[in-house]
């Protein structure tokens, strides 16, 4: 499931990886809650993604289900930042214990009007020993491997083998750096 304040970019980010475009404009408002879905090929198995949007209030009635959840700020808007705090803290109350976090610094691609800057967003997650991304849904910047990222770790701890040899965090740190985000 997608999160995040309103405005954020999860309508965007959702349609950037099921579809590969950027829509802008008004009518993208989310009204209730919407999903989409999308098959990606893991470890040579299709693996069918169901991927929620919410429209930002009373989200954790649908959010106590999910197996992951992508949080979203905008890197333009600092209130989007202020209040992730809040949305984990609510995370932590209502979402299932061993539920996946990732957290996402949004619209990366609008350098010049950027508010929060990369450090603020990583010591953020670090605080709170969540994976991050800075990620842009109109060019599709790291969306890929957001997505992927998530569906490995929920893949892996459904894995009957006792050592893990998937770790989301190492996993993100060295598709960051090599920019290599989409392989199989
Ligand atoms: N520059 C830029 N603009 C973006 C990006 N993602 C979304 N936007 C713009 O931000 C606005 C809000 O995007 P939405 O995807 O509707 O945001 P949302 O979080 O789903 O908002 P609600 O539907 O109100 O919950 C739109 O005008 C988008 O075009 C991005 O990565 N870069």
């Amino acid at each position: 499931m997608l999160l995040g304040d309103s405005g954020v970019g999860i309508t965007c980010f959702l349609i950037q990886f099921r579809d590969g475009a950027f829509l802008s404009g008004a009518f993208l408002a989310t009204v209730g809650i919407d999903f989409r879905m999308r098959i990606v090929t893991l470890y040579g198995l299709n693996v069918k993604l169901q991927i929620w949007d919410t429209a930002g209030q009373e989200t954790h009635a649908y959010y106590r289900d999910a197996q992951a959840l992508l949080l979203l700020y905008d890197i333009t808007n600092k209130t989007s930042f202020d209040n992730i705090q809040a949305w984990l803290t609510d995370i932590y109350d209502y979402a299932q214990k061993d539920v996946v976090i990732i957290l996402l610094g949004n619209k990366v691609s609008t350098t010049s009007s950027r508010v929060i800057r990369t450090e603020d967003g990583e010591s953020l997650a670090k605080e709170y020993g969540v994976p991050f991304m800075e990620t842009s849904a109109k060019t599709g910047v790291k969306v890929e491997l957001a997505f992927l990222a998530v569906a490995r770790e929920l893949k892996e701890r459904t894995s009957v083998r006792e050592e893990r040899s998937f770790q989301i965090h190492s996993y993100i740190d060295s598709q960051k750096k090599t920019g290599n985000c989409c392989a199989n």
